[in-house]
């Protein structure tokens, strides 16, 4: 079998148009540009290629885009600070921390001083427990991109064995709890799981979150298994440096129904997710209908 592809730099593009329809909508209508504040603290390059590239986004869907780049020195009190203007500006919608935080700063206390109605990664302890309730919260950007993925691939989620490889908070748990939402039965594996193959090969949808270059190869697949590959993992290969998933793409695709390639699949789904999330947070703020088809 050879696995259809999801393209999901095709769809993050059409995400990112509709997008871009409401915003002018609410521009035309109302007179309101939706504002997303970014911060980065410190000078990892690939933090600052991910953060160049949601500025880019941002304006190129007629948002505001706020840049803030910080020291690696910055001491928790000054980026509290910074969250605390942030929280207070009229103008900011939705605020974003670039993960990770430099060792001095405790990342749990910076992430839950953000107002919940403006944190679009959807980390806030009060989002992510009205994820869990089945309330109305921010949904985290990488997992609701897999999830918009999964649904247009297979329609009806409903009663699939899904299974999850990783348990982080900003991936793996919060895809579980989108899974489960769906009424898929989700298993969550992990580093001390037994017999991880056999766990995998009971998936219908297996999503890959484990941080490890190449390491599901086709024989963890049930054949016609929808494979959605979360991994973002630089390699050297033949001397130059190459981005490659947590999936081995080629051994995977001969056994799954349909896989997303690395790069090209969850990476710009994860963006265009962040700035729907923006302009849902607009919307919730000002008691205005959210984008259709864009939540979870
Ligand atoms: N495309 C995108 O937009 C994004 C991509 N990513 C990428 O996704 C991947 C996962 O990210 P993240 O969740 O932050 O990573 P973490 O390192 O926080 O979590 C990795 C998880 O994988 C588990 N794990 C590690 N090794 C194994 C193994 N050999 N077998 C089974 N499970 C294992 C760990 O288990 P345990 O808990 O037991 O240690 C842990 O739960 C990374 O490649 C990251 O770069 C992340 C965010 C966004
Ligand atoms: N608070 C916070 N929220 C995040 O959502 C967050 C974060 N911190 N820290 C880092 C991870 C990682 N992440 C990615 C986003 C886009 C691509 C992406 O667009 N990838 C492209 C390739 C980009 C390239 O070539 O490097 C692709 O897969 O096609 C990848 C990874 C968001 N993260």
């Amino acid at each position: 079998m050879t696995a259809q592809i999801i393209d999901g730099k095709n769809f993050a593009a059409r995400i990112r148009g509709r997008v871009a329809d409401h915003v002018a909508r609410l521009r035309d209508e109302r007179g309101v540009t939706p504002g997303l504040a970014v911060v980065l603290v410190g000078d990892d390059p690939a933090s600052q290629v991910y953060v160049r590239s949601k500025g880019k986004m941002t304006k190129e869907c007629g948002m505001e885009s706020f840049e803030y780049r910080l020291p690696e020195t910055t001491s928790e009190a000054e980026l509290l600070a910074l969250i605390a203007k942030l929280n207070a500006d009229g103008a900011v919608h939705g605020i974003l921390v670039q993960l990770p935080l430099p060792a001095q700063i405790d990342a749990e206390l910076v992430i839950n001083s953000i107002d919940p109605s403006k944190d679009v990664d959807g980390f806030h302890v009060s989002n992510v427990g009205r994820l869990a309730t089945g309330q109305r919260s921010m949904v985290p950007c990488t997992p609701l991109g897999c999830l918009l993925m999964l649904r247009e691939h297979c329609g009806s989620l409903s009663g699939l064995n899904a299974v999850v490889l990783g348990r982080s908070n900003i991936v793996g748990k919060p895809m579980a709890q989108l899974l489960l939402s769906e009424s898929c039965t989700v298993t969550i594996a992990h580093s001390r799981t037994r017999d991880l193959q056999d766990v995998a090969r009971r998936a219908d949808i297996l999503v890959a979150a484990v941080g490890r270059p190449e390491m599901v190869t086709g024989d963890y697949l049930k054949a016609g298994a929808t494979v959605i590959d979360v991994g973002i993992n630089r390699v050297e290969r033949d001397g130059k440096n190459r981005l490659v998933g947590d999936c081995h793409f080629e051994s995977c695709a001969s056994v799954a129904g349909a896989i997303t390639p690395v790069p090209g699949g969850v990476g710009p789904m994860t963006i265009a997710c962040l700035l729907a999330n923006t302009v849902t947070a607009y919307c919730r703020a000002h008691d205005l209908p959210e984008p259709e088809g864009l939540t979870a």
